[in-house]
């Protein structure tokens, strides 16, 4: 990558050997514009954000200073011009703003790899007030069906997907907030007696696919649901669990409540199983089809749960899935 060359016709910002604020502005805006950023960035960028999420624990612990807010957002699945409209009302990406994006960044939307950049342009500029979950649309399977591997391949090459891969398998599979709050993308467990530091332990370098079972594959896959116990997915991967299994494994591992996303919401979140399962979503008009809202979660050093909802807002006429390759659909779960 070093030995690219970014000849002097190329009218984007240049790029060195670290990640700036300017560079993030300039991408920012030439996203915007349906731009791209110059080949040699992205390789950059993702083999940059590779090495530092693979150091990170599998489950990151944050506490909010006092002067310090941090977004919890969920699934924005390629919806870039709705997450600019996000950093529009709740402000952008800073050293005093810190965001946490809860999965599912790509997939669905036609503006995935904008996304993917985007967010890791952030990791990479502060790796200590950006964080990322892994959601179950940051793997192979779903990335072939669902337009991330098409849209990497036909706005950048093969290799930028084969990084991008790698990178997903490196991210962390949840984030603990002030020792309060668990944020993984899917849920909890098929097993009861699952606790903070099994998934502290948890050798997420594994496997670099979260396959059919075990923890991995629960946290990114798994749903609530009203009936107490535990039940079958409609997904048909992992399984779903009830109110009494949230509140066994809160109380089990000293927590007020689990935050996760995976699933729209009409409101853009929802409370669940008596306030200690939240469903947090940020991809409105989900697909363009859902009336849903989008919503995302403020949390100050009082660790009190600030709920915001948000409108979809237009975008340049490209339709979701729109580099999909339709031939998977049918091999999908
Ligand atoms: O694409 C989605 O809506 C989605 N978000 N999380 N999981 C899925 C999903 C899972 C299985 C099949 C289709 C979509
Ligand atoms: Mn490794
Ligand atoms: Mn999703
Ligand atoms: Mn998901």
């Amino acid at each position: 990558v070093d030995s690219m060359i970014v000849k002097d016709d190329y009218d984007g910002m240049r790029l060195g050997e670290t990640m700036t604020q300017e560079f993030i502005d300039d991408m920012t805006e030439r996203f915007k514009t349906g731009k791209k950023i110059h080949l040699k960035y992205v390789y950059q960028i993702v083999i940059a954000v590779t090495k530092l999420v693979h150091d990170e624990p599998t489950m990151k612990e944050v506490a909010v200073p006092d002067d310090t807010t941090l977004t919890v957002c969920g699934d924005t699945h390629g919806q870039y011009f709705d997450l600019m409209e996000l950093f529009r009302l709740n402000g952008a990406p800073s050293e005093k703003h810190w965001y946490l994006f809860n999965g599912d960044f790509v997939d669905r939307g036609s503006w995935s790899t904008e996304i993917a950049l985007l967010l890791y342009a952030n990791k990479w500029l502060r790796p200590e007030a950006f964080f990322l979950n892994r959601g179950n649309h940051e793997t192979d399977d779903m990335n072939r069906a669902y337009g991330f591997e098409g849209e990497c391949k036909a706005k950048y090459n093969d290799r930028v997907f084969r990084l991008f891969s790698e990178s997903f398998s490196a991210l962390p599979l949840a984030t603990l907030i002030g020792d309060k709050f668990l944020v993984l993308h899917g849920g909890l467990f098929s097993d009861d007696n699952v606790t903070l530091d099994d998934i502290r332990k948890l050798d997420r370098h594994k496997q670099r696919q979260p396959g059919q079972s075990g923890l991995m594959m629960e946290m990114l896959w798994t749903d609530p649901q009203t009936e107490p116990g535990r039940g079958p997915s409609k997904r048909g991967v992992g399984m779903q669990f009830g109110p009494d299994v949230t509140a066994r494994f809160c109380e089990k591992n000293g927590l007020e409540a689990i935050i996760r996303s995976h699933e729209v919401r009409m409101d853009g979140y929802e409370e669940e199983h008596n306030g200690k399962c939240i469903t947090v979503f940020s991809a409105p008009k989900y697909c363009d089809m859902t009336e849903n809202r989008g919503a995302y979660i403020n949390i100050g050093s009082d660790y009190k749960l600030k709920f915001n909802q948000f409108d979809a807002v237009p975008h340049p006429n490209i339709r979701p899935m729109a580099y999909a390759n339709n031939s998977m659909m049918s091999s999908l779960v």
